[in-house]
C-alpha cells in the first residue's frame, strides 16, 4: 500500500478531487462545475444529487488520472462549503428539498423575530455565531415546515440532516451519519464551549434531535466507502470546512496567526487556541479544528462579496472578458479620482451584518470608465479585508504583535496588484504560499494524521514554503484618507443609518 490521501473539496460553485502523495505533493487533479439555482431574489439552491453525482465523478477521474488503484490511497479527506444545509429520507437515502445554501437569505424574518424576542445574547453565547440566515439552523426548519409531512416525518425518526460533509458521507459510506465539530459549529445549534449539540437551542430553533449526525475530530475514522464507487473500500479519515481546513493547511496553527482566503467570498480566520474568544466586533467564534478531543478556536470574519465582485465586472458589466484583466485595468485608473464600490450584492457579512444593504457606487464623475470601477472593485476587498482586522484586533489585542503578516489564499490571490494593495491597505505584509490548494492540503493533512503516513502538525509547518511577500510601500497619509473614504461610502450604504 503507498500513501496518497484523496482529499474531496466540495466548494460552492464546483467539486474538486485532489490527489496528493506521501510527500503532500499534489499528483492529479479534477474539477467539476454544477447548477446553481436562484428560485427567487435572494435564494440560492444546489441540487444534492448534483453535489453527489460531480464529486463521485472528479473522484473517479483524479485515481484514474493519477494511474493508483483503492489499495494505494490510505485515506480519504473530505472539505466543503459551509453551513449549506440538506436534509434526506434515511430509508430512501433521497433528499426531500433541494440543498439551500450558505448565501441564501431566505430566513432573514425568522432570525430578526428570534433577534427581536431578544434570543441572540444566548444563541452568540452558545454557539460563537449571530442570527443570521447564514447559517444551518433556521434552513433546516424551513425545509421541516414548507415540505408537505416533513415534521411528522422527523418527529418519526425518519429524515436526517447534513451539511455537504455529512450528506458525501453518508452517500459514500452508505449510512454512516457524522460531522466533524468545525462543520457543526456553523449550524446555531452546536455549543463550541462543551462541544455538543444543545437542547435548549434545538427547541428554539425548532430542530428535533433526531435529525442530527454524531460529531466527530476532524481526524477520526468515518467508515469506509462502499466498495462499488472505486473498486475497493477506501477509509474516510477526515473532515474539515473548507475555511477551517484552509487554515490547517495554510499551517496556521499557533495562536496568532492568520489567514485569508480569497475565492467567491473572502473568510479571514485568527488562531486563538484553546481560548474561545467572544467578539465584541461583530465577528464569528468558531470551531478551527478538533484533534484528539481538544479543540482549538478561531476568531472568523466572513465577507459574502470578494471574487465575485470579479464575476461582476466580466458577466455583469461586461467590461474585462477574464479575471486577471481586472488587475491590468486596475493599474491603468486614475489615480485622481475617488470612487468606491461597496459590493453589497447581498447584504453585508462581518462586521456589519446588514442583510438589506445593497451595493452603490461612490465618487463618479464624467471622467469615471471600466479602470476606475474595476480599480475600486478590488480595492474594496482590501478595505473590507482591513474591517476584518481591525475587529479581530479589537476583539483580541495580543494578535495586534501576534499576527503582523497575512497568509493568503484562494483563487483572486493570483492578482499580484490586488495583493500589493492588500498589503498597503493593511499597512502589514501578506504572505502568499507556493501551494495555493491549501483547503484541499488540510483536508489531506487531517486524513493523513489520522491514518499515519503523514507526520504531527509540528511537521507539517515546516511544509508550507512562501511563494511570494508584499510588502507595504504606501504613504500613511494617503492610506488613512483612503480609509476614511471607504468607511464614508460603508455608512452611506447601510440600510439602517
Ligand atoms: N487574476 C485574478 N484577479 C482577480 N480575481 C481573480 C483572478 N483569478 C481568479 N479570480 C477570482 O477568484 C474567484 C475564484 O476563486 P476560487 O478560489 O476558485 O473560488 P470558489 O472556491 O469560491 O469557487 C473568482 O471569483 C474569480 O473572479
Ligand atoms: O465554497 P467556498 O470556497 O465559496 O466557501 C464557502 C464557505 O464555506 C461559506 O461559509
Amino acid at each position: 500500500m503507498s500513501a496518497h490521501i484523496l482529499a474531496i473539496d466540495q466548494g460552492t460553485t464546483s467539486s474538486r478531487a485532489i490527489l496528493f502523495d506521501a510527500g503532500q505533493r499534489v499528483v492529479a487533479v479534477a474539477q467539476e462545475e454544477f447548477e446553481q439555482h436562484f428560485p427567487r431574489s435572494g435564494w440560492v439552491e444546489h441540487e444534492p444529487e448534483d453535489i453527489w453525482n460531480s464529486t463521485l465523478a472528479v473522484c473517479r477521474a483524479a485515481i484514474a488520472r493519477a494511474k493508483l488503484a483503492p489499495r494505494d490511497i490510505a485515506g480519504i479527506g473530505i472539505t466543503n462549503q459551509r453551513e449549506t444545509t440538506v436534509v434526506w429520507d434515511r430509508a430512501s437515502g433521497r433528499a426531500i428539498h433541494r440543498a439551500i445554501v450558505w448565501q441564501d437569505r431566505r430566513t432573514a424574518e425568522t432570525c430578526a423575530a428570534l433577534r427581536a424576542a431578544g434570543h441572540e445574547p444566548k444563541v452568540s453565547g452558545r454557539t460563537g455565531l449571530i442570527l443570521d440566515p447564514y447559517f444551518s439552523g433556521t434552513k433546516i426548519a424551513w425545509i421541516l415546515d414548507q415540505v408537505p409531512g416533513a415534521r411528522d416525518l422527523a418527529k418519526q425518526g425518519r429524515l436526517a440532516f447534513g451539511t455537504v460533509d455529512s450528506w458525501l458521507l453518508w452517500r459514500l459510506t452508505g449510512g454512516s451519519h457524522a460531522t466533524d465539530a468545525t462543520n457543526a459549529s456553523r449550524t446555531l445549534l452546536y455549543d463550541i464551549h462543551r462541544g455538543a449539540w444543545d437542547e435548549e437551542l434545538l427547541d428554539l430553533i425548532r430542530v428535533p434531535r433526531s435529525l442530527l449526525p454524531e460529531i466527530k475530530d476532524s481526524a477520526a475514522d468515518y467508515g469506509s466507502t462502499l466498495s462499488d464507487f472505486f473498486g475497493a473500500p477506501i477509509r474516510i479519515l477526515g473532515i474539515a470546512g473548507d475555511q477551517q481546513a484552509a487554515v490547517v493547511g495554510q499551517a496556521c496553527f499557533k495562536p496568532g496567526m492568520i489567514k485569508s482566503t480569497y475565492g467567491t467570498g473572502c473568510f479571514a480566520l485568527l488562531n486563538t487556541g484553546g481560548r474561545a474568544v467572544a467578539s465584541k466586533n461583530r465577528l464569528l467564534t468558531t470551531v478551527a479544528y478538533q484533534l484528539n478531543g481538544q479543540r482549538s478556536y478561531a476568531l472568523e470574519g466572513a465577507i459574502f462579496i470578494a471574487g465575485a465582485a470579479v464575476q461582476w465586472l466580466r458577466d455583469g458589466l461586461r467590461i474585462i472578458a477574464n479575471a486577471a484583466e481586472s488587475g491590468v485595468l486596475a493599474e491603468a485608473a486614475d489615480l485622481n479620482q475617488e470612487v468606491y464600490l461597496v459590493p453589497a450584492f447581498v447584504g453585508l457579512g462581518a462586521p456589519y451584518w446588514d442583510a438589506e444593504a445593497r451595493g452603490a457606487l461612490f465618487g463618479l464623475t464624467r471622467s469615471t470608465g471600466p479602470a476606475e470601477i474595476a480599480r475600486a472593485a478590488l480595492e474594496a476587498v482590501c478595505y473590507q479585508t482591513h474591517d476584518l482586522l481591525e475587529a479581530m484586533h479589537a476583539d483580541w489585542p495580543e494578535a495586534q504583535s501576534a499576527s503582523s503578516v497575512l497568509r493568503v489564499d484562494g483563487g483572486m490571490v493570483a492578482s499580484d496588484w490586488t495583493m500589493q494593495c492588500l498589503a498597503d491597505i493593511l499597512d502589514a505584509p501578506v504572505d502568499r504560499p507556493r501551494i495555493l490548494e491549501t483547503t484541499a492540503l488540510g483536508a489531506a493533512y487531517l486524513a493523513g494524521m489520522q491514518a499515519g503516513v503523514y507526520p504531527g502538525l509540528e511537521e507539517l509547518t515546516r511544509n508550507w514554503h512562501l511563494d511570494r511577500r508584499f510588502t507595504p510601500a504606501m504613504d500613511e497619509g494617503v492610506r488613512r484618507h483612503k480609509l476614511a473614504g471607504w468607511k464614508d461610502a460603508v455608512a452611506r450604504t447601510l440600510s439602517k443609518r
